[in-house]
């Protein structure tokens, strides 16, 4: 997959869409990272994130063969986020999650080396100074993505809703209704974060993430977690491969300090 990265690289520094510095992801600040917490400092002006989500904004899933990922209708301000270290409101766009092939690892971040089962990304975009989700993929602070680590342990029940509809979305570019669900039933109660800035971990790789790590995880069970490989990244038709190990390796830290909203 590195080799597909280095090629999604080369396409992204070719594409005239993606001329802009942001866009030339052998830059000095990618993502995931290692988060080293004795090294993070704590800053008392981030402000505790505010989060609204209205569950009937909630659109469908799909298998983008990368993830399998839920999108919202981000046409009005119905689904936003602020405070944390946001200068305005970002709007939810999709959520999504990475995991792998056994419960050892999963996660794209770890912290103090720590590797989690698995990690969901809520998306958000800045529509303050973009028009549109892709436009904002290509600006500076761009988007705003919240992390959260999955934990092996009990059954969550709000995300059951979420994997009982997976097998309607096996294969790549499949796509099912999903009309009602709010996303803060996977966040933890504990207001806990780290943020730093950092780019998307998939093609275009672009730098425009300002990412908020939440320190508590969810627990989430094996059975939840088996149906989650059951996906594939291969489309209907072509020879099956499961959708597992969906990580980017751990990209260096180079010249960035981790915040934490706590001490
Ligand atoms: C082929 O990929 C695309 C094609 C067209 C457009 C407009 C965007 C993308 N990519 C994209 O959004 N990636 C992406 C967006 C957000 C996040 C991540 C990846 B992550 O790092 O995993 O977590 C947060
Ligand atoms: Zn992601």
């Amino acid at each position: 997959s590195l080799a597909t990265c280095t090629h999604a690289n080369r396409n992204a520094a070719l594409h005239p869409l993606w001329q802009s510095e942001l866009s030339i992801p052998g830059g000095t600040r990618q993502s995931p990272i290692n988060i080293q917490w004795r090294d993070s400092v704590y800053d008392p002006h981030l402000k505790p994130l505010k989060i609204h989500y209205d569950p009937a904004t909630c659109l469908y899933i799909w298998n983008n063969g990368y993830s399998f990922q839920v999108e919202f209708d981000d046409s009005t301000d119905k689904s936003v986020i602020m405070g944390g270290p946001m200068e305005n409101h970002y709007r939810l766009k999709q959520f999504h999650f990475h995991w792998g092939a056994i419960n050892e690892w999963g996660s794209e971040h770890t912290v103090d080396s720590k590797v989690y089962p698995g990690e969901l990304h809520l998306v958000h975009w800045n529509p303050v100074n973009s028009t549109s989700f892709e436009e904002a993929i290509m600006e500076n602070n761009g988007l705003v993505v919240i992390g959260v680590f999955l934990k092996l342990g009990a059954h969550h029940a709000g995300l059951q809703k979420l994997v009982d509809a997976l097998p309607a979305v096996r294969h790549k570019d499949t796509i099912v209704e999903f009309d009602v669900f709010d996303p803060s039933c996977l966040l933890p109660s504990c207001p806990d974060y780290w943020t730093y800035d950092g780019s998307l971990t998939t093609p275009p790789l672009t730098e425009s993430v300002t990412w908020i790590i939440k320190k508590a995880p969810i627990e989430v069970d094996e059975t939840q977690l088996e149906e989650f490989r059951m996906l594939l990244f291969t489309s209907d038709g072509e020879e099956e491969k499961r959708m597992v190990d969906n990580f980017r390796p751990l990209q260096p830290l180079m010249n960035r300090t981790v915040r934490s909203s706590f001490q």
